[in-house]
């Protein structure tokens, strides 16, 4: 993620934030610019007393003046008190917030997907990172706010002594402050893939040290260590490239604030040429050294560790964006699985891996999709693929290696022992499931739920009647007509199954290949009637028809997943582009 997006999906959080707090800033703003009072006192206190104290000969005015500027620092003081009450009225409730969250988070992404379910470590790390968060959110308040006022004094006072002042030190402060500016992105950057490797690290040492006595006993150290080591390889990349950013700062830092010092200095000859006094000329470099350089200086390092760091950390309780959900490129990614939030998609598949066997190769790879309630998906790509795979992770019939399946919201596995069909989806295989009965329990059998009343035969007939099944119930001999399987062709018995998807209340309908055996016209009359039904529909597409009819199709392809609409695809996916090639081949031949 860029900077950018971090800060597109902070700001509007730090917005309501802000927005809720209006009084304790406005607090703080009144207290900082009394404290900005003692700045401009400071260095207008230091040019009187010289010009019309010491320098004219009247020592008495001139230490009224340095007892003036005295003043300011205790008045400065006594403000600093304020600031600092007022700073917990704004700190303590953003970490009180992000607690809360921390906690939500670790319990949402327990009950999505208990199997990996953060550990005490997990929650502990969270909670360590909300502290750091409100240090670096007080660090920042506190000098962003000090360097505000202190300059909004020290101009003042310039102004009011010469403006030349500002002429010859603003240049080389803004020069040093845009330098430090330029630094910030890709610093923050560097800050957050560290912080990602670092955790990422924890967790893969964290479990090789679970299981430490297994990986010895069984002479794993090599596998292990290949683990770790990559990880310990770009850690120290990173800091690498860490000290060189903070380099390249220090000498923005260095622009900042020393180079208005040397201008001022150096100007002084032409200054006092213009008719420009000791006086003036004192409390200019009184402004620069004692109040705006270490303001300034402290500020950039605030906002250079802090203000990064605080960055980072908000990005990791904010919620994230959805998953790749769109059309276009990487339906497939092998980011780290950190989407913690409940779901609101009929399907969501988060960073799903998956692989029939400990040593075998993985059928899927860090997938990511969203499938939004109410959406027709095809899912094609060459035999072997994977898509019968992606259907039973659906079904919750397989576990994902790694990931999380959700269906609804919730994980599409369900708990062992739980009773009786899971309400949310039905599964319709290519070996349609007919079996020995009248024709009315073969169409209403998924129409069964507890506390539910079966469909009556006028909805059974409307569902036979949706799906152009009259002619096969009329030879039958209707509905209390006794089915036997054996009597029924692959097309018919997956003809009645489609009907009984239809019947069926589940908002999930997953047909893995549920139409091959049936024509073209009535595969088309029965999909559009499935998807015209209310919920969702994610179909294995055996023709080019099927997917063509679909809102998004999704392409696995072994080494990407793409998924967008089939008329964009075909210039965004070779694969598909050549399986469209294939199935018209195939339909015209
Ligand atoms: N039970 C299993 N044990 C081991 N490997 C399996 C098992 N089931 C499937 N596979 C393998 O997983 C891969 C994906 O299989 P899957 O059935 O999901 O592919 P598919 O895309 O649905 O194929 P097709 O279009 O031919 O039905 C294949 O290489 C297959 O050999």
């Amino acid at each position: 993620m860029t900077e950018g997006e971090t800060w597109r999906r902070v700001a509007p959080e730090a917005r309501r934030f802000l927005r809720g707090r209006k009084r304790a800033l406005g607090r703080l703003a009144a207290w900082s610019l009394l404290e900005s009072a003692h700045t401009f006192l400071g260095g207008y206190g230091v040019a009187r007393a010289l010009d019309d104290g010491f320098l004219a000969g009247r020592t008495a005015t001139g230490l009224a003046w340095l007892a003036a500027a005295g003043a300011g620092a205790l008045l400065g003081g006594f403000a600093l008190r304020g600031v600092f009450a007022g700073l917990a009225d704004l700190v303590e409730p953003l970490r009180d917030g992000l607690v809360r969250r921390a906690v939500r988070q670790a319990l949402d992404r327990a009950v999505a997907d208990p199997a990996r379910a953060p550990g005490a470590g997990a929650v502990a790390r969270l909670t360590q990172q909300t502290e750091m968060a409100r240090d670096s959110f007080a660090g920042l308040v506190l000098t962003a706010r000090s360097f505000v006022f202190t300059a909004v004094g020290a101009f003042a006072g310039m102004a009011a002594l010469d403006p030349v002042l500002l002429l010859i030190v603003l240049p080389p402060l803004l020069l040093g402050a845009a330098a430090f500016l330029a630094t910030l992105r890709p610093m923050a950057s560097v800050q957050r893939r560290s912080l990602d490797t670092d955790e990422a690290l924890s967790d893969r040492v964290g479990a090789v040290g679970e299981g430490l006595r297994d990986i010895v006993a069984c002479g794993g150290q090599a596998a292990a260590q290949a683990r770790v080591e990559p990880l310990i390889a770009a850690q120290e990349r990173l800091a690498g490239r860490l000290a060189r950013w903070t380099a390249l700062r220090t000498l923005a830092l260095g622009t900042a604030g020393r180079l208005p010092v040397i201008a001022l200095l150096a100007a002084t000859p032409w200054l006092l040429g213009r008719g420009i006094t000791a006086g003036t000329l004192a409390g200019g470099l009184t402004y620069l050294v004692q109040a705006l350089l270490p303001a300034l200086s402290t500020l950039m390092t605030a906002v250079g560790s802090a203000g990064t760091r605080l960055l980072v950390v908000l990005e990791r309780f904010c919620d994230p964006p959805p998953a790749a959900e769109d059309s276009g490129s990487g339906a497939r990614s092998r980011a780290p699985v950190r989407t913690t939030r409940r779901s609101a998609a009929a399907v969501e598949l988060r960073g799903v891996s998956f692989a029939y066997g400990p040593g075998a190769a993985p059928v899927l790879d860090g997938l990511d999709l969203v499938v939004r309630p109410g959406e027709h998906l095809a899912v094609v790509g060459p035999s072997g693929i994977g898509k019968s795979t992606l259907t039973a992770l659906l079904a919750g019939m397989l576990s994902p290696g790694a990931g999380a399946v959700l269906v609804a919201g919730v994980p599409a596995r369900r708990e062992p022992g739980a009773a009786g069909p899971d309400p949310r989806r039905t599964l319709l295989p290519q070996q349609a499931y007919v079996f020995t009965g009248s024709v009315r329990d073969n169409l209403t059998h998924l129409a069964a739920r507890p506390g539910r009343p079966a469909p009556d035969d006028a909805q059974v007939l409307r569902a036979v009647g949706i799906l152009g099944l009259e002619g096969l119930v009329e030879r039958l001999g209707g509905l209390d007509a006794r089915v036997s399987p054996r009597l029924l062709s692959q097309g018919e018995g997956q003809h009645l199954a489609l009907a009984a998807a239809y019947l069926s209340p589940a908002p999930l309908l997953l047909l893995d290949e549920a139409t091959c055996h049936l024509d073209p016209r009535t595969e088309e009359r029965a999909e559009r009637a499935l998807a015209a039904r209310p919920g969702t529909l994610v179909v294995v597409a055996h023709r080019i028809s099927s997917a063509a009819r679909a809102d998004r199709v999704l392409v696995l392809d072994g080494t990407r997943a793409v998924c967008g609409t089939h008329a964009d695809l075909p210039a965004g996916s070779p694969l598909y582009r050549d399986l469209v090639g294939e199935w018209d081949r195939a339909e015209d031949g």
